[in-house]
């Protein structure tokens, strides 16, 4: 559905020059300095995926999205979303696209929210008939009604996010670029924000692509992620196989009814790094071996009580992917 190949982006800015005559130099030679935002990026993206496009501040994130989008040329390489490029074929592709940038509204600011859909649909060239019963579907889902005759310019930044979730699903657009459609919502409001991108996904197939530094977001929406970082991809694939790269260790707590006897060694290698009365705290690495098998073991010890297992938390996963 969407093809991204050896994409590339170089913006290039001119320098500022200090000194006397700079401005009668820069007359006859300008220097630039060029940044390399997007390095020769590829990756496809399947109908009905789930995507979480991350990676730290100013990885380049923003400027994928923008050529994905085409607002901005590629210097290089090529994006074809449904076999056309979103630069060359923008009025065919934007039907299919809806867009969320959580820091800039695409709505009139100083107009009540339900103007702001009047605009969109007739840019859209969307029926009468059609817009009510989107809208309607739209209010229902993420509960517009209480703010539809409110100018945006007053509303919560929350609402805000739902109203521009709104605009952005009006037009009924199969694929969703969302950048950081959660930034600065508060946990009830994320939770909703994140219960109606569930339901767009699995219940209306739709495609997303999501940006966000919020790893909840990512962990409980996304099936897969890509990891940019300084403009090249880092990785791409499933959160659990990503964890499984990373490396780091589940921690498993084991509660023992009565006495614990731990022998002097034993023949799988992971560690015990807490050892209380009838409770063993254990760190086990999941690429070397099957956490039941680590669980034969200590069964040995004791009469096994309970087991509480922690999965390596996903920030931590993701730092070390930064680095
Ligand atoms: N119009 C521009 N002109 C020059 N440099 C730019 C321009 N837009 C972005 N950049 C630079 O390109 C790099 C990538 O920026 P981008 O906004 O894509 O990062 P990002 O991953 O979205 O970051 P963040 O998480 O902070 O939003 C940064 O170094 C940024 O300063």
């Amino acid at each position: 559905m969407i093809t991204v190949t050896n994409l590339r982006k170089t913006f290039k800015s001119p320098l500022v020059r200090e000194g006397r005559f700079v401005g009668l130099r820069s007359l006859f030679s300008r220097a630039y300095r060029e940044k390399e935002a997007v390095r020769d990026i590829s990756f496809t993206i399947e109908k009905g995926d789930f995507i979480g496009y991350i990676g730290p501040n100013g990885a380049g994130k923003s400027t994928t999205i923008k050529m994905l989008t085409g607002i901005l040329h590629p210097s290089s390489g090529e994006v074809l979303i449904r076999g056309l490029s979103p630069q060359k074929h923008r009025r065919q592709v934007v039907r299919h696209l809806g867009v969320v940038f959580g820091q800039r509204s695409q709505l009139w600011w100083d107009l009540p929210v339900k103007d702001s859909y009047d605009i969109l649909a007739a840019m859209y060239r969307i029926e009468d008939a059609t817009k009510r019963r989107r809208l309607g579907e739209l209010e229902e889902l993420l509960g517009l009604g209480e703010f539809m005759d409110t100018p945006v310019r007053r509303l919560s930044l929350g609402q805000r996010m739902r109203a521009d979730l709104a605009a952005a699903l009006l037009h009924d657009p199969d694929i969703l670029f969302l950048d950081e459609p959660t930034i600065g919502l508060d946990m009830d409001a994320k939770r909703n924000i994140r219960g109606f991108l569930r339901t767009l996904n699995r219940d209306f197939g739709k495609t997303v692509l999501l940006t966000t530094h919020d790893m909840d977001d990512i962990e409980q929406l996304c099936k897969r992620v890509i990891v940019i970082n300084h403009g090249q991809l880092g990785y791409d694939g499933t959160i659990a196989s990503l964890r499984e790269r990373i490396g780091l260790p589940t921690v498993v707590k084991i509660t023992y009814r009565g006495k614990v006897s731990v022998p002097e060694s034993w023949e799988l290698p992971f560690q015990i790094t807490e050892q209380g009365e009838g409770v063993l705290t254990v760190h086990c690495n999941r690429q070397e071996m099957k956490a039941m098998d680590m669980l034969r073991v200590v069964s040995g010890w004791g009469d096994m009580e309970d087991v509480h297992m922690e999965e390596p938390n996903f920030e931590e996963v993701i730092h070390r992917i930064y680095q």
